[in-house]
């Protein structure tokens, strides 16, 4: 008798259940396609580093020999992750709390990285979010959280980047993290129009710093499985995979390498450029998190 499969909450039959990224000790194994000391010597800034993306970014820069630091606003999160890295990697990042919203302390982690460690490498803007809705009922506040967190705080954090690059004569590299927006983004046109930004604040900044030697690259991942997902109701992630032509959701080390490809000597003629990591999706279809309207044929093909 064939099994029939718990598909309560989720996608089509064969498809696998929505993970919210790898375990910890999965991270500390996943096989990748770099040389194990290709980051040694090197200094790297994460923004959002406790958690998904960044997190697993994280255990592949240490996995590679980089020194590394993570930020975020919660301390008890990036401890965690540091434990990790130090007791899978052997090397334990610097966990920095603090929100890129507000300057001050972007000033201050730069101060602490260069007292520390003496110079910065590359910068990965990582940290940001939204919450989905229709934008007509978007509230002011809400509107001005999403464009502060990832239009202005990642900006805050490339100028006092760039600043100190300048100042120590050195170069450097920033990967940002933004999202799969050449479509738009329906029921995220707030955080669309801030990744918007970001992507178009760096293609200028790639000319304006090529002197200062500095390379401005941004990442654009479609639907990718990490702990980002919780704040997605099951219905949304039931979804999430059928946006894009591979049918699937991509995972952190997707993006970690691609990232690492950027910020490696295998990036050092590709500046202002967008690196769109979505299976397909910006050629096939929209996602609609917070479920597809009726004008637009209502429910998604599979009926959820
Ligand atoms: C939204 C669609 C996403 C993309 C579409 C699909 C793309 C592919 C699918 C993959 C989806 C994954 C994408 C990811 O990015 S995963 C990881 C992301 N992680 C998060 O997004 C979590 C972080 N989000 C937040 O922290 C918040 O949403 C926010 C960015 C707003 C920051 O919150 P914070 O509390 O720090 O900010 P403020 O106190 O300044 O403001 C909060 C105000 O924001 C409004 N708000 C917040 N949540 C909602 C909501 N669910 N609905 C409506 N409005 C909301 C509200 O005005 C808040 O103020 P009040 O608390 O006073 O009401
Ligand atoms: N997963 C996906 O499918 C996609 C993700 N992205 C983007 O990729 C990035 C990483 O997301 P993901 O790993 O999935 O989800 P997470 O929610 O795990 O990552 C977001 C990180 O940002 C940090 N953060 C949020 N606000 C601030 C702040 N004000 N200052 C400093 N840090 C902050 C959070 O830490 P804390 O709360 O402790 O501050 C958290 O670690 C985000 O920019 C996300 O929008 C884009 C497209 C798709």
């Amino acid at each position: 008798m064939n099994e029939v499969p718990d598909m309560a909450n989720f996608e089509q039959a064969g498809a696998p259940r929505p993970k919210f990224g790898f375990t910890e000790s999965e991270l500390a194994a996943m096989p990748t396609v770099y040389r194990e000391d290709l980051l040694a010597g090197q200094v790297v800034l994460i923004s959002g580093g406790g958690s998904g993306i960044g997190k697993g970014l994280a255990f592949l820069a240490a996995r590679l020999g980089a020194d590394v630091i993570i930020c975020g606003r919660r301390a008890e999160k990036l401890e965690t992750t540091a434990d990790a890295i130090e007791r899978h990697v052997g090397k334990r990042p610097l966990p920095v709390s603090m929100s890129i919203r507000e300057p001050e302390e972007v000033d201050a982690l730069f101060d602490r990285i260069y007292t520390d460690y003496g110079r910065l490498d590359h910068l990965v803007n990582n940290a940001g979010g939204q919450f989905p809705q229709d934008a007509i009922d978007f509230s002011r506040k809400g509107w001005m959280s999403v464009i502060d967190l990832n239009l202005n705080g990642t900006w805050w954090m490339m100028q006092a980047a760039a600043q100190r690059w300048r100042e120590a004569g050195s170069g450097g590299n920033i990967v940002s993290v933004v999202a799969n927006v050449e479509r738009g983004m329906p029921q995220a046109a707030h955080t669309c129009a801030a990744r918007a930004g970001v992507i178009y604040l760096s293609k200028t900044l790639a000319t304006e710093w090529a002197p200062h030697n500095i390379r401005v690259n941004c990442v654009a991942p479609g639907v990718i499985e990490s702990e980002g997902f919780h704040v997605y109701p099951e219905e949304a992630l039931a979804r999430f995979h059928d946006a894009n032509p591979m049918k699937r959701r991509g995972d952190v080390w997707d993006v970690a390498e691609a990232v690492v490809y950027l910020m490696a000597p295998s990036g050092k003629f590709i500046t202002g450029d967008l690196l769109v990591i979505d299976g397909g999706q910006a050629q096939n279809g929209a996602v609609w998190p917070a479920g597809r309207p009726d004008y637009f044929g209502g429910k998604a093909p599979n009926g959820v």
